[in-house]
């Protein structure tokens, strides 16, 4: 790859200190300018040659217009779903983000919500803090034993899995791209959407945001589930309709709801966040000192391999010699493809490294415009 020329970046939210310590290191200016408001971004935007944002940032066609020299926008983390990336690769701006930094801290924050949600953990501790001493109202149920639905089998999905079936569940699921005889590798059964829904007592969603997976919980859906079905989303807001889950619990058609994200973060509709069956976090699902540290790592070392010139892939140093990277290329007519690249490094203990490289489609929006 032709090096790029990288010489300031701008840092728009809280991103792990290595980040700017690594651009710093190979002679990249940085500037931190946490919590700008858009009018604010897109001024101070104009001059940078690189931008790095986590979700807060909206990137959106304003701000990449008033960016007159910006080479690349790196996501420290998973969703690009703040990212114009049409806008931005029409005017060849690279979008980059590491999406396997912060897999297990939202595979783990998952699992908490499921748990607490089977017993009440976060409403007896407030209960507790209020004086009271009350066991019969939070009666709970074990997840042992129970049928856990999970929409969207990727890394969180996969994650999540294998540490749910430590406590019993059988684990069912439905992917369009990560085929029934991967799944079964890790112990999850495979269906279409319409076999999922009534057998399920817990289901939680990890795909991205998209228009396919826009309120893949909607009134019909819920309608489709076991009465008192408890669902979670650590994924994306919007990928369980809000309003829907809102009706479908004061119905009780839905038992409870664990939630990390919104569509509106920090969301002003309160309606939610204080029905006394939601627990909620405020997008909590990666905010671990870990994922952080790794996030912010890797998203350095890809800017600083762009401007060396070295393979875009070849940067991280986690997950057992494994790099992900997605790359997404937008093709003619808003459709919108998702390539996944995978680069294993295999190493013997006496001998020479092998590498091999996977390229798989992860995600195709919009098709039906190509027929
Ligand atoms: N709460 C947080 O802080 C947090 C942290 C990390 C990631 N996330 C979000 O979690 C989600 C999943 O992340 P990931 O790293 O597992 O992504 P991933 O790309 O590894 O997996 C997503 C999976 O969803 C599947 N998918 C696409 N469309 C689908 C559909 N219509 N129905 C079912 N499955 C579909 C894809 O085939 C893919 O296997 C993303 O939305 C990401 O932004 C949130
Ligand atoms: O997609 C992601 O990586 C998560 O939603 C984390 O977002 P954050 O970096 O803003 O915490």
């Amino acid at each position: 790859m032709a090096p790029i020329s990288i010489q300031t970046v701008l840092i728009s939210e809280s991103v792990d200190p290595r980040c700017k310590a690594i651009l710093e290191e190979n002679g990249i200016r940085v500037t931190e300018k946490p919590n700008m408001k858009r009018d604010e971004l897109m001024a101070e935007i104009k001059d940078y040659d690189g931008l790095v944002v986590r979700s807060a940032t909206k990137v959106n066609a304003d701000v990449i217009s008033a960016a007159h020299n910006l080479k690349i926008i790196g996501r420290a983390g998973t969703g690009v779903d703040n990212v114009d990336v049409d806008a931005a690769t029409k005017k060849g701006i690279i979008v980059m983000n590491t999406p396997s930094g912060n897999t297990i801290s939202a595979a783990e924050l998952t699992c908490a919500l499921l748990m607490s949600l089977s017993r009440n953990v976060p409403q007896a501790a407030m209960s507790m803090k209020q004086g009271n001493w009350d066991r019969k109202k939070f009666m709970g149920a074990e997840l042992y034993g129970k049928v856990l639905g999970i929409v969207g089998l990727g890394r969180i999905g996969k994650e999540v899995a294998s540490r749910m079936q430590s406590f019993g569940m059988r684990t069912i699921g439905y992917d369009p791209i990560t085929t029934p005889e991967v799944t079964a590798g890790w112990g999850v059964e495979q269906m279409s959407l319409e076999q999922l829904w009534p057998q399920c007592d817990y289901i939680t969603v990890h795909t991205p945001l998209m228009p396919s997976t826009v309120g893949l919980l909607c009134d019909e859906t819920f309608a489709k589930c076991k009465k008192g079905v408890k669902v979670v989303n650590c994924a994306r807001g919007g990928i369980i309709d809000e309003a829907a889950l809102l009706r479908a619990l004061e119905s009780r058609q839905c038992g409870g709801a664990g939630l990390d994200v919104f569509v509106e973060e920090p969301p002003k509709n309160r309606s939610l966040v204080e029905h006394p069956n939601v627990i909620s976090c405020p997008h909590l699902g990666a905010s671990t000192k870990e994922a952080q540290a790794r996030c912010g790592e890797d998203i350095a070392l890809q800017i600083v391999d762009m401007v060396k010139g070295k393979s875009l892939v070849g940067a991280n140093k986690h997950s057992y010699n494994t790099c992900q990277r997605d790359l997404m290329l937008p093709l003619d007519h808003g459709v919108t493809v998702v390539i996944g690249v995978q680069l294993n490094r295999l190493t013997s203990t006496q001998t020479s490294e092998k590498f091999t490289m996977e390229l798989y489609v992860k995600s195709l929006t919009n098709c039906h415009a190509l027929v």
